[in-house]
């Protein structure tokens, strides 16, 4: 999965909100959306997979912790269309994290590196990246 954009020194704070706007390329085969304190510590690894690695129309969520994956969590409820425009908004407390997808669906995650903010942001895969906003 290549790499698009990444983006550290966030100091993103419990109770704000990361939104990642932009278009799931046509024939795309997955994405992600990395964010935690660096790249070997991702506190959320979202990662939509329209057929990758064995799976069509999952979403894969992973905790990394130096280095190391943990137990992923996989959503077959999928909200996400091949070419279509989406958002994301990813907003935490010290105990989990929500994710907002489209149709009012959301995804809770453990927040198992226990952050209380967030240094790292990166989007990797089949997804052009239209807007990120922190609020
Ligand atoms: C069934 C036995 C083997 O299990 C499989 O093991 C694979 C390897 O760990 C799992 O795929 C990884 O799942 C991780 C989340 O748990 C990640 O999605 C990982 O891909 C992340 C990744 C990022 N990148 C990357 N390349 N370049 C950049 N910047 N990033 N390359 N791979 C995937 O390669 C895959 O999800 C997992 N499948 C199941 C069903 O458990």
């Amino acid at each position: 999965m290549e790499c698009g954009l990444v983006a550290t020194h966030l100091n993103i704070q419990a109770g704000e909100c990361i939104k990642v706007k932009g278009k799931i390329l046509p024939e795309a085969k997955g994405f992600a959306v990395n964010v935690g304190k660096d790249r070997s510590n991702l506190v959320l690894h979202f990662n939509p997979r329209f057929d990758s690695h064995g799976d069509v129309n999952v979403i894969v969520c992973n905790s990394m912790e130096d280095g190391m994956w943990g137990t992923e969590e996989r959503e077959t409820d999928f909200p996400f269309q091949q070419g279509d425009k989406t958002e994301i908004c990813i907003s935490f407390d010290t105990a989990e994290l929500t994710v907002k997808l489209a149709g009012d669906k959301e995804i809770v995650f453990p927040n198992r590196l226990g952050l209380e903010n967030i240094e790292y942001l990166a989007v990797e895969g089949d997804f052009a990246i239209k807007a990120i906003k922190f609020s």
